[in-house]
């Protein structure tokens, strides 16, 4: 089983990847952009371009139970899809550490404000699991991710609504 765990940045994807085990193996898809599979950098956005019909490539080539973690790992050849969300007050928090210039910072706010990355992932038509990390610890977002991969009623998209918060 290939599943995606993808989300604006700060969502927690990479820390919770890492505690999941459960017999998955992670790999951080923006490990493999940074090592060859872009398509250069875009200047204005200070970020590489993911390559992904190589990464898909990759990805059909795996093996066994695996989890990709990365923000545009629903892009990207699995069978489910669950997306990380984190309200705009805490996401600023979280990524207030990064030091990340103003604007990178609003625009990721305001992404997750939109609800820009599950949008994406619902446009694919495979199975979709939202789950607002905003008052869980990691670890028990962790055994939501793990309650999502068995299949479940409870993370259903639709459920979260960022879009009165004030957050700009
Ligand atoms: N419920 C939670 N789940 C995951 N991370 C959380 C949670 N609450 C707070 N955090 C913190 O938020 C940050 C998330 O960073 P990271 O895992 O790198 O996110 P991403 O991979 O989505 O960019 C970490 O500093 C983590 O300790």
């Amino acid at each position: 089983m290939k599943v995606a765990l993808t989300g604006t940045p700060g969502t927690g994807k990479s820390t919770i990847a890492e505690l999941v085990d459960a017999g998955f193996k992670v790999v951080h898809v923006n490990d493999l952009i940074k090592d060859g599979y872009n398509l250069g950098r875009d200047e204005e956005r200070s970020c590489l371009i993911a390559d992904l019909p190589k990464l898909s490539r990759y990805v059909k080539a795996l093996k066994g139970d695996v989890i990709l973690e990365g923000h545009t790992a629903h892009l990207l050849p699995v069978d489910t899809i669950i997306v990380l969300r984190a309200s705009p007050t805490a996401l600023r928090e979280r990524l207030a550490k990064r030091g990340w210039s103003e604007a990178k910072l609003k625009e990721n706010i305001e992404a997750e404000a939109l609800d820009v990355i599950l949008v994406e992932a619902m446009e694919t038509n495979k199975k979709v699991y939202e789950i607002d990390t905003t008052y869980m610890t990691p670890m028990q977002a962790r055994d939501a991710v793990l309650e999502a991969i068995r299949g479940t009623d409870r993370y259903r998209p639709g459920s979260v609504d960022f879009s009165e918060e004030a957050f700009l």
